[in-house]
């Protein structure tokens, strides 16, 4: 087998972020310090910064669609991840593509950037539930998300574990209910259709987290494309964003963005030494 075949490839699907911090641009960044080659198509671009989103430009469905095949025709992906869809349009035009191409996906139903500022249109909630997430090998809400999914309140694990499985129903068939949105230390829930498990960590005391479902979601993707089992990508990326976060640079006067290049490898070597 030659180099360029065995070289590990996932493909993003998922908003511009002009700040760098969130979107397309954390996902690409993510691929490449875990060292999966990144290939990206965008669904909107957003004029945003630390502080907030000025504006959002959708793309046309069929554009998005073509970007797809455009590189999975070439290329290929071993694994695949949505970030901000946007619109009901380009929801349904991802999965016919996530279905043509048979692809391994991890959905990050994302719907609001950290300043509140709405990614997704009210009217796309439900393709969102029922078109995409059927599709979807993992599904990774934080705790607003989650509510909106399920339309129930969310506060302890318990509550955060019953999401899981509701969301679970809705035909993803791993899933992840993150808890950075907690008060207190940022477990996620994990459930497999048959057990749950919690991601632990401890809480980061930080305004820099611009963008951690999407380092989180890509992590995700890119430890399913080098070949790891779904529960041990998941814990892998859990490591991978906590590190992320504790090595955030402290750009920008509000939510400022993580970081990527901390030499990982290094870290991961010697926490096996
Ligand atoms: N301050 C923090 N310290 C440590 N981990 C965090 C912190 N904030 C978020 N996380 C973790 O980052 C990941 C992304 O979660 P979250 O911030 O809830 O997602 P989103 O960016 O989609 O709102 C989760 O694993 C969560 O537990
Ligand atoms: C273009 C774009 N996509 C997604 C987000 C939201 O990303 P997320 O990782 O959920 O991070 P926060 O914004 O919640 O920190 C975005 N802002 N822009």
């Amino acid at each position: 087998m030659s180099e360029e075949q065995r070289h590990p490839r996932a493909l993003t699907i998922a908003g511009s972020d002009s700040s760098a911090g969130a979107g397309i641009q954390a996902d690409l960044k993510t691929f490449a310090a875990l060292e999966v080659y990144g290939l990206s198509a965008i669904t909107a671009i957003t004029a945003q910064n630390t502080l907030g989103v000025r504006a959002a430009f959708e793309l046309p469905p069929e554009l998005v669609e073509a970007q797809i095949d455009a590189v999975l025709e070439d290329i290929g992906a071993d694994a695949a991840k949505t970030g901000m869809l946007a619109t009901a349009p380009i929801i349904e035009a991802v999965a016919r593509s996530v279905a043509r191409w048979q692809l391994r996906l991890v959905v990050d139903p994302v719907m609001a950037a950290k300043s509140g500022d709405p990614l997704l249109r009210p009217e796309a909630v439900a393709a969102l539930r029922g078109v995409l997430l059927p599709l979807a090998e993992v599904v990774t809400p934080n705790l607003p998300e989650a509510e909106m999914l399920t339309g129930r309140h969310i506060e302890t694990l318990e509550e955060m574990r019953e999401a899981a499985r509701a969301i679970h129903d809705l035909g993803a068939r791993h899933v992840v209910v993150k808890g950075g949105h907690r008060l207190d230390a940022p477990i996620d829930v994990y459930f497999d259709g048959t057990g749950f498990s919690e991601l632990r960590a401890e809480r980061i005391e930080t305004r820099h987290t611009h963008g951690t479902g999407c380092t989180f979601s890509a992590a995700i993707a890119a430890f399913l494309a080098r070949g790891l089992a779904v529960a041990e990508a998941v814990a892998e990326a859990k490591r991978y964003v906590t590190e992320a976060i504790r090595h955030a640079p402290g750009l920008g006067h509000g939510h400022g963005p993580t970081e990527h290049f901390w030499q990982w490898k290094q870290s991961k070597e010697a926490q096996t030494r």
